[in-house]
This record gives structure tokens, C-alpha cells and sequence, in this order.
């Protein structure tokens, strides 16, 4: 099923496409109707389902190959980005409220609603910006923090779902139907906090106006609703990542219905000019298999996968990943065995019930048991140690002392070794002092152990490279750089060095082809592109300096 935009009936450029799969397109009604008996096989390769357990999903009808489209959807909604760090808080440089371009605060402002816009020309949406100059005023203060609090844009996200009720009621009743876990939420922290940032703040500026002046304008705004609209987002909304670097968020009828996994079957990219979303499959997918995307972070270990789903989407995963101790053989959530007083232990600890976050930790050679607590009280004064390392670019030096300190007590490829690590082979090459010419063939040999561990659980987390092409992308380069510099120190086996090298890179080449709409994608495939040249060059360089030293002979 690939998408055409020649009529196949008649062979003719069109454009309006299949309103259902988005796939096929037809230049007239006529046509359309005429292909429908042949299309009908594969305009939808999956249907909607229901579970007790995870609510609505989507499950594959007939066989779909990797690689190809599953279905385009265009959004219900688009708006800023959900959460805020404390940067977004302070930024000066702002999407624009009309069309998110990045523009300065307080360089231009809608003539009407005074919100930050990139141009005086630039026009937003005019129900959006009736009620939003419903608030207009004057800030009391003109510094970035100010500002950006007075115009909140994760409270304007909740806004653009609140008017689909007027602007368009199939979008608005499509939105209701999704999953807020209101009751979850009621009393939590996240309750809390948009209760505080969104809710009465969009009463107090605008809505409580809006019902004055135009009472009959929306049929609902209350608080009851707007709790509701922060659920159905929290638990639904996905992340625009534009070229120019700013992030949206878009909430979709049916691309929200795939469920998660920590092992995903699917990947999806936004085309950047309409925000549809194409969901792809990631490997090849069977009748009765369900679709599945993942809402985490696969790089983390199993309890922190379940605590972030759990605060964030209020369930608790069950996937095959989930259920095995060991996730895969990749061990990236285990301790090392610290013995007892008497005798050191070379085994490994990991969770009796992984899905129960105070189960307690066992030892795989010896009897110790280790308490839940204490692991949870380690993981979090070592996150700690490797977030503030990490925020201050560290010297492989100093990500070389934190590795021997939490490799005392971490198995060799726990998430915290692994980020160490993966840090490590970027510096051991580039950073100042440590060029790859300088290193000694043991720090070769060490860039390259690090750099196969490293690849291989990121193969057993994710075979297809469905979330981690970017990841193994760059190992790969490190890898073909390492055997590169090996190749200029022994010429005479240059050309097996070589060798392995082009091997890696063309491996990237392919891994990178799931990456090549997401701005990081792109630029990492012109990098790449770089390095196969060089490499070539350098074959061709030592095949053509080995001739002329045969002809010298
Ligand atoms: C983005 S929505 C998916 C669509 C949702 N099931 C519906 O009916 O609208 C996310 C929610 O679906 C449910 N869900 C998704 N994946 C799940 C899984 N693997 N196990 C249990 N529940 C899941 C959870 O309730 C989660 O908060």
C-alpha cells in the first residue's frame, strides 16, 4: 500500500485523496466510486477494537509489510507544547501564536488579542483570538518569566480543544470520546498543577468574560470540562517536533487509539507544514496483531517505565518486556551483587515481581535478598548524580569517575551505565586532548567494547530500530571512526579495517532511513553521507598507495 497521487484509474495527477485511508488518490467522484471494489481490500488494514483493560485499540485486519504506511490522519487539534520546562518559562524567543514561528516577546503582538505573533501580518484563528482579547490588558512586568506567564501557552492548547465544541462539532464529539482518567487525576498532583496553570487561569482571564458577554457562545466552559480537556491531553497528546525546533502538541482521532508497549510495532512522523501524522509499520505485522506505539522512554528501566505511565496514563504495563526480569537479556535494570561480610559475589540482582515496585531484588548466584525501598532510594540519589553530571557537559574524565563508582553497584548495562557510556564513546575521539589520533590502541580497544555493548542492547530492546535509530546511528559512526584509526596505524591490514568500517556505516545508512523527517534524522543522514565519502576516499587512497608501492618494489 503505497501512497499515489496519480489517479488509478485513469493514470491522471490528483488530488482529492480517499477520505477514509488518505492512501489513494482520484481525480474525480466518479473514478473513486469506480475503484472502490478493488480499494475497499486495503483502504483500511485494521479496525477498531474494545478491551476491559485498555479501552479502544487499533488491530491489523491483513498482513502489513515493514516499512509501509498504515494510515495518515490529519489532526483534531494542534496547539503549543504541553509541558513546560522552567526554560520554556523563561524563554524570550516564543512560537508564535498564529503560525509558531520562533519570534521575540514583545516584538510584535495581534492588534486585537496582544499575544505574541512573529509579524504585525501574521492572523491567528479569529475565534481564538475574540476570546483571547477578552483578557488583553498590560502585563505588570516586561521580562520573559512575566510575560510568558501571562500568556501561558500550554493554557492555549486547552483553549483551541475547548472551541472545537463551536468550531466543529464531528472534531469536538471525536475528542470527548477520548480517555481522560478523570477520576484517576482528581486529588493528584497533575490535577493540582492544572487546576492552579490552566483551569482558573483561563476562567478568570477570558472564560468568566465570555460568559457575560457571550453567554450562548459555547454551550460548556466550566471548570468540570476543563479538568476533563487536561485529561483527554495528558493522556493522549503527541509531540510535534518542527525544523525550526519548536515543539507542538496534537491530538489525533485515531493515531491515539494505539496502545503502548515497551517493545513498539509502529514508529510515526508529522509533516511539518499540515501536522498530519503517518504511522508506519516498524516490522511486519500480522492479522490480529495489535498496533502499537510506545508513550515512554525505552531507555529506562522497568520501574521507572511503570512509575512514568502510571503518574502520566494511569496504568500499569504488562508487555512481554515488562514480565521478564531480565528485559530481554539486556539486564538494564539489574544490580550488581554486593555479597555479604563474608564473601563478595559476582551475581547479579534483579526484581522478584518486576511489576511491583517494593518487590524485593534477588540475587541470581547467591542468597541475598535486597529490600525494594533501598533499590528505589539508590536509583534515586544516582539519577541524581548522573542528571547534574550530564547538565554541565562533563570531560570523559570526569563521566570515566561516576561510571567506576556506579558500576561497583550496577550492572554493566543498567540504564545509568549505559547513558554514562554512551556519552563516553562520543568524548573518547572528539573531546579536546583526547582526538583519535592521540588515543592509545587500548583506549581504541575500550571505545570499541563499549560501543559493541552499547549496540547490542539497544538490538535487544528494539530489533527494528523503531525508537533508537538515532541511538545506534551514532555508535555505529563511533565504531566506524574507531576502525578507521585503526586502519591508518597498521596499513598493512588497512583494508580490513576499512572494511568493517564502510560495513558499519552503510548499516547506518539503513537503521537512519526509519529517522529521515525528524530534524535530528536529517541532519545525522548528511553526516553520515560524509563519512561513507571519506571512508571510500580512505579505501581508495590506500589500495592506490599500495599499487604504487608494489610498482616501486
Ligand atoms: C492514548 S490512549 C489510547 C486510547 C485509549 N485506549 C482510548 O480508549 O481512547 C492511552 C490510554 O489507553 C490505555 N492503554 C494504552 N496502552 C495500554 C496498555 N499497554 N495497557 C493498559 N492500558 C493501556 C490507558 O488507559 C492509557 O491511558
Amino acid at each position: 500500500m503505497v501512497s499515489s497521487t496519480d489517479c488509478p484509474v485513469c493514470g491522471v495527477a490528483a488530488s482529492q485523496a480517499c477520505t477514509r485511508c488518505k492512501m489513494v488518490r482520484y481525480c474525480d467522484r466518479e473514478h473513486q466510486k469506480q475503484h472502490w471494489p478493488q480499494h475497499k481490500r486495503s483502504c483500511r488494514p485494521f479496525s477498531e477494537e474494545q478491551d476491559p483493560q485498555l479501552g479502544r485499540y487499533l488491530m491489523v485486519t491483513q498482513d502489513i509489510a515493514a516499512g509501509q504506511i498504515v494510515f495518515i490522519e490529519e489532526p483534531l487539534v494542534v496547539g503549543p507544547k504541553w509541558y513546560l520546562s522552567d526554560a520554556d518559562k523563561e524563554a524570550s524567543i516564543v512560537p508564535c501564536v498564529g503560525c509558531a514561528t520562533p519570534c521575540r516577546l514583545g516584538k510584535h503582538q495581534c492588534r486585537r488579542c496582544r499575544w505574541p505573533v512573529c509579524s504585525s501580518g501574521c492572523e491567528h484563528e479569529a475565534l481564538e483570538c475574540s476570546v483571547l482579547s477578552l483578557g488583553a490588558g498590560t502585563p505588570a512586568r516586561a521580562d520573559a518569566r512575566s510575560l510568558n506567564d501571562y500568556f501561558r501557552s500550554d493554557a492555549l492548547l486547552v483553549l483551541k480543544c475547548l472551541l472545537l465544541q463551536r468550531q466543529s462539532p464531528a472534531k469536538w464529539a471525536a475528542l470527548l470520546e477520548m480517555q481522560s482518567h478523570e477520576e484517576e487525576r482528581r486529588g493528584t498532583e497533575l490535577h493540582v498543577e492544572a487546576e492552579k496553570r490552566v483551569v482558573s487561569y483561563l476562567q478568570q482571564r477570558f472564560l468568566g468574560r465570555l460568559k457575560k458577554t457571550k453567554p450562548n457562545l459555547l454551550q460548556d466552559c466550566g471548570p468540570e470540562l476543563l479538568h476533563r480537556l487536561c485529561g483527554i491531553i495528558e493522556t493522549n497528546f503527541m509531540v510535534i517536533e518542527l525544523p525550526t525546533g519548536v515543539e507542538l502538541s496534537g491530538l489525533f482521532r485515531q493515531a491515539c487509539m494505539m496502545e503502548h508497549a515497551c517493545q513498539p510495532n509502529c514508529d510515526f512522523q508529522f509533516d511539518p507544514i499540515t501536522q498530519q501524522i503517518s504511522v508506519r509499520a516498524g516490522c511486519n505485522l500480522r492479522k490480529g496483531d495489535h498496533l502499537r506505539i510506545t508513550y515512554t522512554n525505552i531507555l529506562w528501566g522497568t520501574h521507572l517505565r511503570q512509575h512514568h505511565l502510571r503518574l502520566t496514563k494511569h496504568f500499569s504495563c504488562r508487555c512481554s518486556r515488562c514480565l521478564d526480569p531480565t528485559e530481554y537479556g539486556t539486564y538494564i535494570s539489574a544490580l550488581a551483587c554486593l555479597g555479604d561480610v563474608n564473601k563478595t559475589c559476582a551475581g547479579t540482582h534483579l526484581p522478584v515481581d518486576p511489576l511491583d515496585e517494593n518487590t524485593q531484588w534477588k540475587c541470581d548466584t547467591c542468597p541475598m535478598l535486597v529490600d525494594g525501598a533501598y533499590v528505589s532510594e539508590l536509583q534515586t540519589h544516582m539519577t541524581e548524580q548522573v542528571d547534574s553530571l550530564m547538565a554541565g557537559c562533563p570531560s570523559a574524565n570526569q563521566v570515566e569517575l561516576l561510571l567506576a563508582r556506579l558500576s561497583q553497584i550496577l550492572h554493566p548495562n543498567h540504564f545509568h551505565t549505559f547513558n554514562l557510556k554512551h556519552t563516553l564513546i562520543q568524548l573518547y575521539g572528539n573531546e579536546t586532548g583526547l582526538e583519535l589520533g592521540g588515543l592509545s590502541s587500548g583506549q581504541l580497544e575500550r571505545k570499541l567494547r563499549l560501543c559493541d555493548e552499547l549496540y547490542n542492547v539497544c538490538r535487544r530492546l528494539d530489533p527494528h530500530s523503531i525508537k533508537l535509530a538515532i541511538y545506534v546511528t551514532v555508535i555505529l559512526i563511533e565504531i566506524a571512526h574507531t576502525r578507521e584509526e585503526q586502519a591508518r596505524r597498521a596499513p598493512g591490514e588497512g583494508s580490513s579495517f576499512l572494511e568493517l568500517a564502510q560495513a558499519r556505516l552503510k548499516e547506518a545508512e539503513v537503521v537512519l532511513e526509519k529517522e529521515l523527517e525528524s530534524v535530528a534524522g536529517k541532519k545525522l543522514y548528511d553526516q553520515l553521507q560524509k563519512e561513507i565519502f571519506e571512508c571510500e576516499k580512505q579505501m581508495l587512497t590506500l589500495t592506490y598507495n599500495q599499487k604504487r608501492d608494489v610498482g616501486q618494489k
